[in-house]
């Protein structure tokens, strides 16, 4: 397990990649989870293999934030997400993520190894920004507007870019008034939760923004439906879609970047720092 010390490095752009510990998640849901036994050794094998090809942060999620998803319970998301975590944990040389709202599961995960905290609600589930202040590891602060249920309804702001700075400017002042420390908070504008095609580009092209705030910026584009409908792409067909947004990400600031496809985002980021740096 890496050191919390990598939001101190974070020069060049890290991966974090996407190991989904949920039935339903939209791109490759139920890969590790058949007839509800959760295929523990799989997900392990494919953790290693993403570490290998460049992750330094996996992202363990035991709930489908993806639009329309169903409701799980806490019990549900605890058994899912705890025996992977805890296997990783010993297991591999990288930042272990819980992708979760839940104060219960957060300071479980942390318990058990999990060395970054990913709030896609930004911890505003009551005793969340308690957890998260006695935990003392990063955590990840994400926009969304609405639940993943009604997300996609119909987003609407009057400034989008202004909307998500603001929400998370103020999630990082109430955490930092809870006891996190500030060098621990990363933030996130959640492309996908609750915006439009139109919004997603937006929120892309002010990343540099963003990151003005002197916090890491982490963007999760990766396989998302705004690739789909700008490229009329199904999900196991957005690698190409998802590599340029990742280098656009990273070029307008991003320095964690939440991908599926590890090795091919690897050698995207990596030409993208030797050329910044000739
Ligand atoms: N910090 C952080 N954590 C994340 N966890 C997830 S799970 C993806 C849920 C989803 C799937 C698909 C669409 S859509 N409608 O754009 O295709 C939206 C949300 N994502 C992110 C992200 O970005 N940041």
């Amino acid at each position: 397990m890496r050191s919390p010390s990598f939001l101190s490095d974070l020069t060049s752009p890290q991966i974090m990649g996407v190991l989904n510990v949920t039935p339903d998640s939209f791109s490759d849901g139920g890969r590790f989870v058949s007839s509800g036994k959760l295929l523990l050794d799989d997900a392990l094998k494919e953790a290693e293999a993403m570490v290998a090809a460049g992750a330094s942060i996996i992202d363990v999620g035991g709930e489908s934030t993806r639009p329309g998803a169903a409701k799980v319970t806490q019990e549900e998301e605890m058994a899912r997400v705890l025996p992977v975590v805890e296997a990783l944990a010993s297991r591999i040389d990288a930042v272990i993520s819980v992708d979760t709202s839940t104060p219960a599961l957060m300071r479980a995960a942390v318990d058990v190894g999990a060395g970054l905290l990913n709030d896609v609600r930004a911890l505003s589930k009551p005793g969340a920004l308690e957890v998260a202040a006695a935990a003392s590891v990063p955590v990840c602060l994400m926009h969304m507007q609405g639940q993943p249920s009604t997300m996609q309804a119909q987003p609407h702001y009057d400034d989008v870019v202004a909307e998500v700075r603001a929400y998370l400017l103020e999630r990082a002042q109430a955490a930092i008034a809870a006891g996190v420390k500030k060098e621990n908070i990363i933030l996130d504008p959640g492309f996908g939760f609750g915006k439009t095609d139109e919004h997603n580009v937006k929120l892309l092209q002010s990343l540099p923004s963003l990151c003005t705030t002197g916090y890491p910026v982490l963007a999760g584009l990766s396989r998302k439906s705004m690739i789909g409908r700008l490229l009329g792409r199904e999900p196991q067909d957005r690698l190409a879609g998802s590599l340029a947004l990742a280098l656009i990400a990273a070029q307008n600031g991003a320095k964690i970047i939440r991908v599926h496809d590890v090795a091919e985002t690897h050698d995207v980021l990596s030409l993208l720092t030797t050329i910044q740096k000739l």
